[in-house]
């Protein structure tokens, strides 16, 4: 079923039976969740029923108990204790770094742009959102083959996560193909977070930032206990993998989009010209940048670089008419959701404009949901729009940018969303 055009037979099946489906994948029954009402009940108002269940054991195999899999009194005194890290202040302290890694960045393309040869504007967002990740939150940084390095074993990570979450109802100690391979790659992700914490150990002084909240954590009752070392692993590797990934992912589907709409590429340019007039944009300056950040919105509904994730419920629980067994695996999809002409109207076609203040009001809340919702909304989803922000700017009015000739795009999913074959792009400095 899922194997091929998964995310087409997705919408088909929520077009053709609703927005709650019951569906084979393989032996499991598994249900498909995209109705907004639905979605907030599981998610909102009734979310002390659903906890994150099976599907997500093999991500365990990957960030043990970190936040992003966890459930109960653990996930609660984790959010509790990172929160401060992604709260305003910390995150506007973040722009000048985001500026700087982004600058260094358009300096590395030169040499490609000289010689007229394409620049891979998704590839090319990894390295920026790593380093953005390594700095604002564990100030660190990595130097540039070693992000390679940290990149390509990611990749397999991935691309093996997704194996492990569509055979949830195997058993996890039956190795899927490429086992060793993912084992490996683990391993190499594994160093260069021992060594980003085995570095603040050395030196640790309270730096304010998440990882300095990590390491000198206290439990609840004040008893001075330290967070355990497999913990802070846990974490700081929960973090590194839902973090950059992710957000490198949506600036690639931005890029690609800007380039198959010219007008909405003009109307961007015009209003960075206006208000930024070849500056790096300022604190001050991102609220007015509206256009802007409606494309990354729209950008953001077409494409959601997670496309589905997963909720297992405790007990019974009532869905519109339909009553839902204990026990039952969800798959909760906003690329579907984002698809339902209900509400959004021509649903396949990119229109910054559906995001501006007179069209936002038209569908409830729950129709969009690219970084979740309630709860367990996404703890960097302020800082990933604050940076899709600055590096949007930044780049786009330095830039006119083409996509490479012959290029046909191809939607990859593995655990997240992405062009398959990059989006390789013709940069010419305006
Ligand atoms: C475009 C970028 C991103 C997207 C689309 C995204 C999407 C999501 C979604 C949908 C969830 C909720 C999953 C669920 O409810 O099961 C989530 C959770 C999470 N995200 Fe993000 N995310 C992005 C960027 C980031 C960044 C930059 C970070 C950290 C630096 C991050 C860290 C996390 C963590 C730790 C969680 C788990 C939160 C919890 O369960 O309390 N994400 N993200």
């Amino acid at each position: 079923m899922l194997a091929h055009d998964p995310f087409g037979y997705l919408v088909d099946a929520a077009r053709d039976y609703g927005g709650l489906v019951r569906m084979r994948l393989g032996p499991a029954t598994v249900y498909l969740v995209s109705d907004p009402a639905h979605v907030r009940h599981i998610l909102v108002d009734n979310h002390a029923n659903y906890w994150k269940g099976p599907i997500l054991r093999g991500i365990k195999l990957i960030i043990g108990d970190g936040i992003f899999g966890s459930d109960g009194q653990l996930w609660q005194r984790q959010r509790r204790l990172m929160s401060p890290a992604f709260h305003r202040p910390r995150l506007t302290a973040m722009i000048g770094v985001m500026t700087d890694v982004v600058e260094a960045a358009t300096v590395r393309w030169n040499d490609r742009i000289v010689r007229k040869t394409p620049v891979d504007m998704l590839e090319e967002m990894v390295p920026i959102n790593i380093e953005i990740v390594l700095r604002t939150l564990f100030g660190t940084s990595i130097d540039y083959s070693e992000i390679a390095k940290l990149r390509a074993a990611s990749d397999v990570i991935f691309h093996h996560s997704e194996k492990l979450v569509f055979s949830f109802f195997l058993p996890m100690r039956i190795p899927r193909p490429g086992h060793r391979h993912f084992i490996t790659a683990l391993s190499v992700v594994d160093e260069v977070v021992d060594r980003i914490i085995a570095e603040r150990r050395r030196d640790p002084a309270d730096r304010g930032d998440l990882l300095s909240m990590l390491l000198l954590a206290h439990d609840d009752e004040g008893t001075q206990r330290a967070m355990d070392d497999r913990q802070v692993r846990d974490e700081v590797m929960s973090i590194l993998m839902a973090g950059y990934e992710s957000t490198a992912a949506a600036l690639g589907w931005t890029w690609y989009l800007l380039s198959q709409h010219p007008d909405a590429d003009a109307r961007l340019q015009t209003e960075l010209d206006s208000v930024l007039g070849g500056r790096v944009p300022s604190l001050q300056d991102l609220p007015r940048l509206v256009y802007t950040r409606q494309v990354i919105s729209e950008s953001l509904r077409l494409y959601p670089p997670f496309p589905t994730f997963f909720r297992t419920s405790y007990g019974r629980d009532q869905l519109g008419s339909y009553n839902l067994p204990p026990g039952a695996a969800l798959i909760i999809s906003p690329y579907v959701t984002h698809r339902l002409t209900e509400h959004w109207p021509d649903p396949e076609e990119f229109d910054p404009m559906r995001f501006d203040a007179d069209h936002s009001t038209d569908r409830p809340n729950e129709a969009y949901y690219p970084f979740g919702l309630g709860r367990r909304l996404c703890i960097g989803a302020n800082l990933s729009l604050l940076e899709q922000q600055v590096v949007v700017a930044t780049v786009a009015q330095r830039f006119d940018r083409e996509i490479a000739s012959g290029y046909v795009l191809e939607p990859h999913y593995d655990i997240a969303l992405r062009p398959r074959n990059g989006v390789p792009m013709m940069l010419t400095p305006r």
